[in-house]
């Protein structure tokens, strides 16, 4: 798929970085001019075309929070839009935002992706405080990325996060509907006309994280949206996620995998204490996996604590390329009641 729907502020067409040059010398006149007064009139047109392709634009750089639904696909459009980088970690803190998913870096710009928890209704003083994190962070930020799945309907929670968009005027917006791949055509561009309607969008733009289809349009249409800046983080730095909170999410992930109800909600994790070894090429990892009941801590358990092991066993394979050793890892799982509502509990985990 390679044509785009697009609303772009700006009345270019969107070609993606590779073509842009191509598309510019694309143009030949194909016939003879007739008269050297019509030869005349062509020539400003060839001298608007400069051999090479358009000149340099200038250097852009800014943040962009991709938010919609859970589910939607913002963490696997993050690692697609970052491409392989992600997995090569900086874990030097470089600024006090706190959770940079990553960095695109471009010939022409940079593109920093900022994480959010997610909009929703808040349950819990957890919510609450998620809400307000979220709010904060959107503040802050260029460019709002709208995700909707496009295998879904739109529904009332993505109307609802819509309509929280107005709360962030600053920022310029675009509509992103994921997971093109397993969507029929015709929902699709029903999909983009009722996106369409929703707001004047900076663009929309349909995409598929897993087949990459129309990604580096999303990236060409992002740093057009940045304002003119300098670099702002240098060539190597990919996130600034500080290394334990990713082993966190690394185990919590692997937790995650087949719970049900409201088990996902409960589970918090917290590395501990990492002891790096002398003696031994290997870590020692100590990680606590916070519930909010017994019964939760019994399922997370498992029969004889298989379940616990497998834990282990699945994140281990995830946290062993990321601090590029042999890991030792303690996982223990403790009952903090009600933690999502327990303010000095959260401050703990971070929230
Ligand atoms: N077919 C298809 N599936 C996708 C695509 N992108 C993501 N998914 C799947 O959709 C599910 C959710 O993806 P995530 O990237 O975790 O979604 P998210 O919006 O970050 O979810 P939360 O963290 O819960 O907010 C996963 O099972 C992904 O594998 C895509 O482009 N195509």
């Amino acid at each position: 798929m390679t044509d785009s729907s697009n609303s772009t502020g700006g009345d270019e067409p969107i070609f993606d970085g590779q073509d842009a040059g191509g598309a510019a010398q694309a143009t030949p006149v194909t016939h003879e001019p007739a008269s050297a007064e019509s030869a005349a009139a062509e020539q400003p047109q060839k001298k608007r075309k400069p051999r090479g392709g358009t000149p340099a634009p200038e250097y852009r750089a800014g943040f962009v929070s991709f938010i919609g639904r859970p589910n939607v696909g913002k963490s696997t459009l993050t690692n697609a839009l970052v491409k392989e980088k992600i997995a090569i970690t900086s874990d030097k803190p470089q600024t006090t935002r706190k959770a940079i998913r990553g960095i695109v870096h471009r010939t022409d710009g940079q593109i920093i992706v900022v994480d959010t928890p997610g909009i929703h209704r808040p349950r819990t003083l957890l919510g609450e405080r998620l809400n307000a994190l979220v709010k904060s962070t959107l503040g802050d930020v260029d460019v709002i990325g709208f995700c909707v799945p496009a295998n879904e309907k739109i529904g009332p929670g993505d109307r609802f996060i819509n309509e929280q968009l107005d709360l962030f005027p600053r920022a310029k917006k675009v509509a992103i509907l994921t997971k093109m791949d397993v969507s029929k055509p015709n929902d699709a561009i029903e999909q983009l006309a009722e996106l369409g309607e929703m707001r004047e969008w900076d663009a929309i733009i349909p995409l598929s994280a897993y087949t990459g289809d129309q990604i580096n349009i999303l990236s060409d249409e992002l740093v057009k949206l940045m304002p003119v800046s300098q670099q702002l983080y240098p060539d190597e730095a990919v996130t600034d996620e500080v290394k334990d909170d990713r082993i966190a999410e690394y185990i919590r992930e692997a937790a995650l995998d087949g719970v049900r109800d409201e088990l996902p909600h409960s589970i918090a994790v917290m590395v501990e204490d990492t002891i790096e070894r002398d003696d031994k090429d290997m870590v020692e990892i100590y990680a606590t996996i916070y519930v909010e009941r017994d019964s939760q801590k019994a399922i997370i358990i498992g029969h004889k604590g298989s379940r616990l092991r497998d834990v282990g066993k699945v994140s281990r394979a995830q946290i062993e390329p990321l601090v590029g050793k042999k890991v030792f890892l303690s996982l223990h799982v403790k009952v903090a009641k009600d933690w999502q509502k327990d303010p000095r509990m959260l401050g703990r985990l971070g929230f």
